[in-house]
């Protein structure tokens, strides 16, 4: 892990180093040429082990559509403060999925300047353990149309996750762990708004959101086009702005394929910083496998030397324990900063 301090310094330095794209047409469709899927694969293996991020181009999802997400989304952080507390996770029947004021959600210690509404899976028979909840979800008469909207895209999403599983397999073998990464496959929708932050916002005190790596195996990210918000941590330790470009998604590996591959395909440090005076919405589809996959290194990946350094995990009691620690721990223990929404006005 990078020495927290070096996150925490402005967007003077950032490289200009672009990520690469993978155009993932071929594996959706099924009558692409051979060549045309290997030629994909092969370039997504090399932005997987160069950069563990990039843009995604050939998804089929059309700009209209994208928007139309993203314009959901502004609409639920626009709803009157008490619309949106209706929904906040503490009041959700397993404590974990619903809304989260400013400055609610920390990574490692610092609050993240942003709202958001965190959506999983309900299980067949909802109960009070952790993850194991009911969604809490606006009403029709607050947004209409939204709970339909927000799950048709994540099946939109489970389609692309799953070509993606294909590409691997196809670059580097051991079919029977990504075909098992198509079955059952867990997920993860978070809808997030982030104020600006002020210029005079003090950094060390927290960002709109701190540097992470994510928990799952790839995040698909649509967010609202501003340059230099989001940035990616480079081999060299530089920030490289993983700026939208319009159409494409911005994926990166999570924890389970960075496990799966022995750091092969990594996954990277990536933080958000968001300035100006305009209201970002970003929404992360994170892709994850099934729930009680065990998560072992693939023997064939483990380089001489390093066997048993990733001890073998089950991916779901990873996912509760990020969570614990990301969105509800310390809370009573944390400094309190001034939010950045108190300190600048919506654009
Ligand atoms: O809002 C963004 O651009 C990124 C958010 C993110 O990294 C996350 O929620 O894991
Ligand atoms: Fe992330």
């Amino acid at each position: 892990m990078p020495d927290i301090a070096s996150l925490t310094s402005d967007t003077d330095n950032l490289s200009t180093a672009s990520l690469p794209i993978v155009d993932i047409s071929p594996y959706l469709d099924p009558s692409s040429s051979a060549s045309a899927r290997h030629e994909t694969a092969q370039t997504l293996d090399k932005a997987c082990r160069e950069f563990g991020f990039f843009y995604v181009t050939g998804h089929g999802l059309e700009m209209p559509y994208l928007k139309s997400m993203l314009k959901m989304g502004h609409s639920f952080f626009e709803l009157p403060q008490e619309r949106k507390d209706a929904l906040h996770i503490f009041r959700s029947q397993d404590g974990v999925r619903g809304y989260q004021k400013i400055g609610e959600n920390v990574t490692y210690a610092k609050r993240d300047q942003q709202e958001a509404l965190d959506i999983y899976p309900e299980p067949a028979n909802p109960s009070s353990e952790q993850l194991e909840g009911s969604q809490l979800w606006p009403s029709d008469e607050d947004l209409p149309g939204f709970q339909t909207a927000m799950l048709d895209y994540v099946e939109k999403m489970k389609i692309i996750g799953k070509a993606f599983m294909r590409a691997m397999s196809d670059v580097l073998g051991y079919s029977e762990i990504f075909d098992k990464l198509q079955e059952d496959n867990y997920w993860v929708l978070r809808v997030i708004g982030y104020p600006p932050l002020p210029p005079s916002f003090d950094l060390s005190q927290g960002m709109s959101c701190g540097a992470h790596t994510d928990y799952g195996c790839l995040t698909f990210l649509l967010a609202d086009d501003f340059p230099g918000a989001l940035q990616v941590e480079a081999k060299d330790g530089s920030w490289i702005p993983a700026d939208p470009v319009p159409g494409a998604f911005v994926v990166n590996i999570g924890d389970i394929i960075d496990a799966l591959t022995s750091h092969a395909y990594k996954s990277t440090y990536h933080r958000v910083i968001h300035r100006g005076n305009k209201y970002r919405v970003s929404m992360p589809f994170f892709f994850e496998p099934p729930r009680d996959m065990t998560i072992t290194p693939i023997e064939g990946m483990v380089a001489p030397g390093d066997e048993g350094k990733i001890k073998p995990f089950v991916y779901f009691d990873h996912l509760k324990s990020m969570i614990y620690r990301h969105f509800i721990s310390n809370e009573e223990s944390l400094p309190d900063v001034p939010n950045a929404n108190e300190l600048t006005q919506r654009g």
